[in-house]
């Protein structure tokens, strides 16, 4: 039986870090969407009780060291299920950079398992076996808009953002979160304003959630890699709407109105970095 996901990449319209937490963890709130990059997820069900992964992709280990080859084990051994499955990724998320491509490929996994084997779990079900995976999956699980909260693993959906096109740029560096977080000094860094982003998002107010966007982790993120910052500047520069950083960088989202503006933003980004994507939001509800 074989059995194809689309895991698509995420973005943050915003993130707060609002203290440090007794588990080594950072309280966060994180206002997410999801986008039409994605990886591809084929799974075959093997007769022998073992799991396998491909990928296509240099940086991304074809190992247990894979979160989607976590995702299956986790998930085959929660619901008893002797049966093997070969997971293949094609990747199309860039790696490192702030998007969950990760993430989003172990919510395939896990959503995909479910169905391909009839197991019938629900979505409460995957999400509880998912953040123990890690923080961004969750979402990833349910997609479509939401706010995480705790490290990430509490998801609240929201409403769709007004529609626009996504301007994303990545550096030629690989940020690991687990770097970025023990820096962040949550009195001190930056905090969006996370109210006014929902609103925005129930107004559907373009102009509004422009203005409002903002990441608590920019501040470290620009001090150790300050091409981050000259690449948000740049999109300000060249007339985007709105621009922030994704997660714990080095992706910088920049949202415009219109395709013309897109373009021209993605114009001037070219031969100032080499990663640059015009794609859309997903959530059309
Ligand atoms: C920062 C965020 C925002 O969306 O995204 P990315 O930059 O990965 O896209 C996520 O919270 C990343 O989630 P994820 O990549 O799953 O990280 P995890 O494996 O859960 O955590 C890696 C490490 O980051 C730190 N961490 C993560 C989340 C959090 N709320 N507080 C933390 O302090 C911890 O040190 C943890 O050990
Ligand atoms: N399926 C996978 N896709 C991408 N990276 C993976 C995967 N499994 C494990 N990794 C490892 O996880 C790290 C970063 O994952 P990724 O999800 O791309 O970054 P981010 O959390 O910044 O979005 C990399 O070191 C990568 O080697």
């Amino acid at each position: 039986m074989v059995l194809f996901e689309r895991a698509p990449a995420k973005i943050n319209l915003s993130l707060d870090v609002l203290g440090k937490r007794e588990d080594g963890f950072h309280e966060v709130e994180m206002i997410m969407t999801t986008v039409d990059l994605a990886d591809r997820i084929e799974l075959y069900t093997l007769e022998k009780d073992r799991v396998e992964v491909c990928t296509d992709n240099q940086y991304v280990p074809s190992d247990e060291r894979n979160i989607a080859y976590k995702a299956a084990a986790l998930f085959k051994h929660k619901y008893r299920l002797y049966q093997g499955v070969r997971i293949i990724i094609q990747k199309n998320i860039p790696v490192s950079a702030g998007l969950a491509g990760g993430s989003s490929d172990a919510a395939a996994v896990l959503r995909g398992l479910n169905q391909m084997w009839s197991v019938d779990a629900s979505l409460g079900e995957l999400v509880e076996l998912g953040a123990s995976l890690g923080s961004d999956v969750p979402f990833c699980i349910h997609g479509n808009t939401a706010i995480g909260s705790g490290h990430g693993e509490k998801v609240r959906v929201l409403p769709s953002p007004p529609s626009c096109y996504v301007v994303l740029a990545k550096p030629n560096i690989g940020i690991s979160t687990r770097h970025i977080f023990p820096k962040v000094i949550p009195e001190a860094v930056n905090h969006p304003q996370t109210e006014e982003v929902i609103h925005s998002l129930e107004e559907k107010d373009f102009g509004k959630l422009c203005s409002h966007i903002g990441n608590s982790l920019e501040d470290v993120t620009f001090a150790l890699y300050p091409e981050v910052k000259r690449i948000k500047n740049k999109m300000l520069q060249t007339g985007v709407d709105g621009a922030v950083m994704s997660g714990s960088g080095p992706t910088v989202v920049g949202l415009a109105s219109h395709f013309s503006k897109a373009k021209r933003v993605y114009n001037g980004l070219r031969g100032f970095c080499d990663d640059v994507h015009i794609v859309q939001l997903l959530d059309r509800r």
